[in-house]
C-alpha cells in the first residue's frame, strides 16, 4: 500500500465505524464509590475497636498497630475478593509523572499444592518493589537500589477493573531504603503538615480556640484532546512524542469560537459518560465536562476534594481518560500542546486551604474576624508568589508545556497574582495605609466593609494570569495537562507555610505591644504588601509592555523555557524553604532538578530524532516523489509543444532541499554531549536543537501546501482535529 493509500485507508476506517452500542445505564446511587474500600465499607466490616484504630490512622496518618493491620488486612482482602479480585498492588508515584503498580496474587500454596490465600498486615503496610528503573537522581548513588512503597491509609484502596478481572489497589508512598522520597505523594503530605503547623500559628495567635487539622484542596481541570486511533496510528509523532511535529495549519482552526461549550459530538460524549461512570464506581466527583476552544478538545473537571485524595484522583483520571478512549477508538493526547496554532491544553489547579472549624480560608466571609483570617492568608499567598515565582514557574517546568505557556489563553511565563478590581483595592489600601484602625477599640475598617459586600465574582476571569484568585479559591493556570498535580500542590503549600510563618513571627511582635487583632493586621499587610505587593497584577499578561515593566519595574523573573526555570531548584532561598519546612531535604530536591532536567533533555531528544526520522523517509520521499512525477509530465507536455509553469516543482525542491540540510545540521547537533553541565545541555536542547526542529517543519509544512494531497503520507490536521 502506498503512504497516501494508507492515509486515505485510515479516513475511510473511521467513517465506516459503527456506532457505539448502548450500554444498560447504572443509577448514580448504584455505583457510586462501590469499588472503594471507604470508611463506611471498613465500619461494615470491622469490629468497634478494630474501626475505631482504623478510622484514626485515616484520619491523621498515625501507624496501625500489627494486630489491627492484620485485621484490616484480612478485611481489605475479603472485601477485593468479594469484586473478583484476585490480586492486590500498591500505586505509587514515581518522580515520573506516571502511575506506578506491581501486582501480587493473594494466592500461596500450601506443601501438598493446596491454593490458599492471604494477605497480611506486613504485606498491606509494606512492600518492595524493585524501584531499581525509576529515575532517583543520584539518591541510589549513595543508597542501595532497593525502593519501598508503604501505604497511605488517608487515601481509601480500591478496585481495578479489566474486562477479564478486578485488583485490588492500594495508594502508596514510594521511598528509598533510608526513607529519602523518591516520589510525589511524600512531599504532598509533608507540604500539608507544614502548611497546617503555620495556619495553626496563625489562627492561634488571631484568637482562635478550637482549630481542626487544616487540609489544602483542589480541584483539578483537565483538558485533553481526542483523535481517531485510525488517523493517530499514522502519525509516529502522536504515537511516540504525543504532539504533531509536523503539519500545516488547517483551512479553519478555532477563528470562529464554535467549539468552545458547542454540542458534544456524539461519540465523544458516549466516551466521557463511560468515563464518568468508571470514576464514579471509584468515589471521583467528576462535576463537569465540555467542549474546549480547539477543535478535537475536551476538558473534565471533578469537584474539589483535599489535596492528597484529589492528586491520587487525577492520576486515576488521567490513566481511565486513556484507557477508555482506547475502548473508543481513540487515542487521548494529554500533551500540552498537541496542535501548533491552536489552544493547548493545561491543568488548572484550583487550590484553597481549610478545616471544619474555620473553613475555607481563602474565602470572604460574613463576618470582620472571618475576613481578618481571610486577608491574612490572601497576603500569604501573594507573598509567597512574589517570594517563590520563579519556583512556581520550576514546578510547571516541561518541555511540553513550554510549547503551551504564553499564548491561547495559558498564561506567560512570568509568575504573578490576580486578585480581581475589589480585593486588588483593598490590598492597595492597605499598602498606601489608607485604612483606618483606631487603637482605642472604635471605628475599624480594614477594607473589611469592602470584603463583607464581597460579590463571588469580583471581577473579570483574567485568562492571562497564571495565578488567579477566583472568589474563593486560587486558580493556577499555568500547571499543564500531562503533569501530576502534587508538584505544584508542594509549592503552593510549602510558600504558604512559609509566608504564614512569617506572618505569626511578626503578629507576635504586634500583638506584643498591645494592639488588637485589627491593628497588628493592618500593620503586618501594609509591610508585606510595601515588599511584595509588585507581584499583584491584574492588566494583559500577554503584553509586551507587561513583559518589559515585569522585569524591569517590578523585579520579576522572566523564565521563558524550562531550561531557564529547572535551575530554580537549585537556588539557596529555594533549598532553604523546602528544608526549613521540612518538605524536602536538599538532596531530594536535588534528585528533582536531575530527574526533571533529564527527561526535559530526553524529551526533547525524542522529538529531535522523530523529525529526522520523518522528514528522511516520510515527507522529503513524498516530495521527491511527485516532483518528479510533475516532471515527467512537464517533459511529455512539451514534447507536444506546450508547457506548464514549473515555479511549484521548483518550492518543491527549493524545500524539500532545505528540509534534509536542516535535518542534517539537527542530526550533528543531537550528536553533541561535550556539555559543561545539565544546565548547559538543557540550553542547548532550548536555543540550538529546538529551533532546527522548527527550521525543518516550517520547510516540510510548506512542501505539505505544495504537494498533491492524494500523494501525502501523514494525515493533515483537519483530519486530525474534526474527524471524530
Ligand atoms: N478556556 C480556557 O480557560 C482555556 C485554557 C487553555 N486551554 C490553557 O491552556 O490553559
Amino acid at each position: 500500500m502506498t503512504a497516501n493509500e494508507v492515509r486515505s485507508q485510515a479516513i475511510t476506517e473511521v467513517l465506516n465505524r459503527p456506532a457505539a452500542g448502548t450500554e444498560e445505564i447504572t443509577p448514580l446511587c448504584d455505583t457510586w464509590a462501590t469499588d472503594v474500600f471507604n470508611l463506611a465499607k471498613m465500619e461494615e466490616a470491622l469490629s468497634k475497636n478494630a474501626f475505631k484504630a482504623v478510622k484514626k490512622t485515616v484520619q491523621t496518618g498515625e501507624p496501625l498497630d500489627p494486630a489491627t493491620a492484620d485485621i484490616v488486612a484480612a478485611a481489605m482482602k475479603d472485601w477485593a475478593m468479594s469484586k473478583g479480585a484476585k490480586f492486590f498492588s500498591h500505586v505509587f508515584f514515581p518522580l515520573t509523572n506516571i502511575t506506578a503498580e506491581k501486582h501480587d496474587g493473594f494466592i500461596i500454596t500450601n506443601g501438598d499444592g493446596h491454593a490458599i490465600t492471604e494477605f497480611t498486615g506486613s504485606l498491606l503496610i509494606k512492600g518492595e518493589p524493585d524501584g531499581s528503573s525509576f529515575p532517583n537522581g543520584s539518591l541510589r548513588m549513595t543508597n542501595a537500589a532497593r525502593g519501598y512503597t508503604a501505604w497511605d491509609p488517608t487515601s481509601p484502596a480500591y478496585i481495578k477493573r479489566t474486562a477479564n478481572g478486578a485488583t485490588l489497589m492500594i495508594p502508596s508512598v514510594f521511598m528509598s531504603w533510608t526513607g529519602e522520597s523518591l516520589d510525589k505523594k511524600i512531599p504532598l503530605l509533608r507540604s500539608n503538615a507544614a502548611m497546617d503547623a503555620a495556619a495553626r500559628r496563625v489562627l492561634t495567635l488571631m484568637g482562635e480556640t478550637d482549630i481542626a487539622p487544616l487540609n489544602a484542596s483542589c480541584g483539578p481541570e483537565q483538558e485533553y484532546f481526542l483523535v481517531d486511533e485510525h488517523l493517530a496510528t499514522r502519525r509516529p509523532d502522536l504515537l511516540l512524542a504525543g504532539r504533531t511535529l509536523f503539519g500545516a495549519p488547517p483551512a479553519k482552526g478555532q477563528e470562529f469560537d464554535d467549539h468552545y461549550f458547542g454540542a458534544i459530538p456524539e461519540r465523544v460524549q458516549n466516551f466521557m459518560q463511560d468515563v464518568e461512570d468508571k470514576l464514579y464506581r471509584l468515589g471521583i466527583p467528576a462535576k463537569t465536562h465540555h467542549n474546549e476552544v480547539a477543535p478535537g478538545q475536551f476538558e473534565i473537571a471533578p469537584y474539589h476534594e483535599t489535596a492528597n485524595i484529589a492528586a491520587d484522583h487525577q492520576q486515576i483520571v488521567m490513566t481511565t481518560l486513556k484507557a477508555t478512549a482506547a475502548e473508543h477508538g481513540f487515542l487521548c493526547l494529554l500533551h500540552e500542546k498537541p496542535f501548533a496554532g491552536l489552544n493547548g491544553s493545561g491543568k488548572h489547579v484550583n487550590w484553597s486551604v481549610g478545616n471544619e472549624t474555620q473553613g475555607n480560608l481563602l474565602d470572604p466571609g460574613t463576618s470582620p474576624e472571618h475576613n481578618l483570617n481571610f486577608l491574612l492568608f490572601c497576603g500569604a499567598v501573594i507573598r509567597g508568589v512574589h517570594k517563590f515565582g520563579p519556583l512556581l514557574r520550576a514546578v510547571i517546568a516541561t518541555a511540553s508545556n513550554d510549547h503551551r505557556l504564553g499564548a491561547n489563553e495559558a498564561p506567560p511565563a512570568i509568575l504573578s497574582v490576580y486578585l480581581g478590581d475589589q480585593l486588588e483595592a483593598v490590598f492597595e489600601n492597605i499598602k498606601n495605609g489608607k485604612i483606618s484602625v483606631s487603637s482605642d477599640g472604635g471605628e475599624m475598617d480594614l477594607g473589611l466593609s469592602q470584603i463583607l459586600n464581597f460579590k463571588r465574582d469580583p471581577g473579570d476571569r483574567n485568562r492571562t494570569s497564571p495565578f488567579a484568585f477566583t472568589g474563593n479559591r486560587f486558580e493556577f493556570r499555568a500547571v499543564g495537562s500531562s503533569q501530576s498535580v502534587s508538584g505544584p500542590l508542594v509549592a503552593m503549600n510549602t510558600m504558604l507555610a512559609e509566608s504564614l510563618n512569617w506572618i505569626a513571627d511578626q503578629l507576635e511582635v504586634q500583638l506584643g505591644q498591645g494592639k488588637t487583632h485589627a491593628e497588628a493586621v493592618a500593620v503586618v499587610l501594609k509591610e508585606l504588601m510595601e515588599v511584595h505587593g509588585s507581584a499583584v497584577f491584574g492588566g494583559d499578561g500577554y503584553s509586551s509592555e507587561w513583559h518589559e515593566a515585569a522585569v524591569a519595574e517590578r523585579g520579576l523573573r522572566n523564565l521563558p523555557t524550562s531550561a531557564d526555570a529547572l535551575p530554580v531548584f537549585t537556588e539557596p532561598d529555594v533549598v532553604e524553604l523546602f528544608e526549613s519546612t521540612g518538605v524536602l531535604s536538599a538532596v531530594e530536591l536535588n534528585s528533582r532538578y536531575e530527574v526533571y532536567s533529564e527527561q526535559y533533555i530526553n524529551s526533547i531528544a525524542v522529538e529531535a530524532k522523530l523529525v529526522i526520522d520523518l522528514a528522511k523517509t516520510v515527507i522529503y520521499p513524498a516530495a521527491l516523489k511527485y516532483a518528479s512525477e510533475l516532471a515527467t509530465t512537464f517533459t511529455a507536455v512539451e514534447s507536444l509543444g506546450a508547457s506548464f509553469d514549473a515555479t511549484q516543482v521548483k518550492v518543491i525542491a527549493e524545500n524539500a532541499n532545505l528540509l534534509l540540510a536542516t535535518v542534517g545540521e539537527l542530526s550533528a547537533e543531537l550528536e553533541r554531549h561535550d556539555f559543561a553541565d545539565t544546565k548547559a545541555h538543557m540550553e542547548h536542547c532550548a536555543t540550538v536543537i529546538r529551533p532546527l526542529m522548527e527550521k525543518a517543519r516550517g520547510y516540510a509544512d510548506t512542501l505539505e501546501t505544495e504537494v498533491d494531497d492524494a500523494a501525502w503520507p501523514l494525515p493533515k490536521y483537519r483530519e486530525l482535529l474534526f474527524i471524530k
